[in-house]
């Protein structure tokens, strides 16, 4: 059976690495420099790190040059996140060496751009399926972005070869991941899906290690490392077994 890969997130806003609850602007807790929070799980281990431009997701400005210096340093995989929406953030996001980028919004929004560079890009481009209940989310999880099977549906035709798939009402609140909604999108796609939001406990990491056979890839682990809720090395050591 495959480990489950473990994606420790770092999270940037106005330069500083931090968590919000629910993705909502303004429930930030801050957790200092990001550069120096990658290094530390890249330290501890990590093979992937999830790196996320908060502000380019909500439209209040970027963090595009420290984003860049922070993927740039890391000798590990690095999946970049975050108002990713059209060339040239693109450009810039694929410039910097990550492995791949995260695409949200625009795979709502501007469907044809992002057949075009599923086409061109492959496994380079996953898609963020950012839900509450079915309901996909945009623009830094604040708009209505349609039904999620739809939209999986239409994304699956077009090749997208992943998915990173996040309960928006889970995100950031140290509940538990949401199992059944990570299990109903396995069973209708045949692509890997990282799982993002909520993880409290290594139980938790656990419990998604179980869905690897159903097709859960890799899980994101944010706040739960900030929390000190466990290490990254237990997280390493409960999902390898
Ligand atoms: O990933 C994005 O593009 C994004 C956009 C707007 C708000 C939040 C966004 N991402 C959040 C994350 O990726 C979290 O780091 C991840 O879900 C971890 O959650 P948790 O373990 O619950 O802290």
């Amino acid at each position: 059976m495959n480990t489950l890969e473990l994606l420790p997130a770092v999270d940037v806003r106005d330069g500083q690495a931090v968590r919000l609850v629910h993705g909502e602007s303004g429930s930030e807790t801050s957790y200092g420099d990001p550069l120096e929070a990658a290094l530390t799980w890249q330290r501890a281990g990590a093979e992937w790190l999830h790196l996320v431009d908060l502000d380019a997701a909500f439209g209040t400005g970027d963090n595009r040059a420290q984003i860049a210096e922070v993927a740039r340093s890391m000798d590990i995989k690095v999946e970049l996140s975050g108002g990713i929406r059209d060339d040239a953030s693109l450009a810039a996001a694929l410039a910097t060496g990550c492995t791949r980028v995260n695409i949200g919004t625009a795979a709502l929004e501007n469907p044809e751009w992002v057949a075009k560079i599923i086409a061109e890009y492959g496994d380079r481009i996953a898609v963020g399926l950012d839900v509450r209940g079915t309901t996909l989310r945009g623009r830094g999880w604040t708009r209505d972005g349609g039904d999620l099977y739809e939209t999986l549906a239409r994304l699956d035709s077009e090749g997208c070869a992943r998915y990173v798939v996040t309960d928006i009402n889970k995100d950031g609140t140290l509940q538990g991941p949401n199992l059944e909604l990570l299990r109903n999108v396995c069973a209708a796609t045949d692509r890997p899906v990282v799982a993002s939001g909520g993880v409290s406990s290594l139980d938790d990491l656990r419990a998604i290690a179980g869905l690897v056979p159903e097709g859960v890839e890799g899980a994101i682990v944010g706040k739960a490392l900030y929390a000190k809720a466990f290490t990254l090395e237990e997280a390493l050591e409960a999902v390898s077994r």
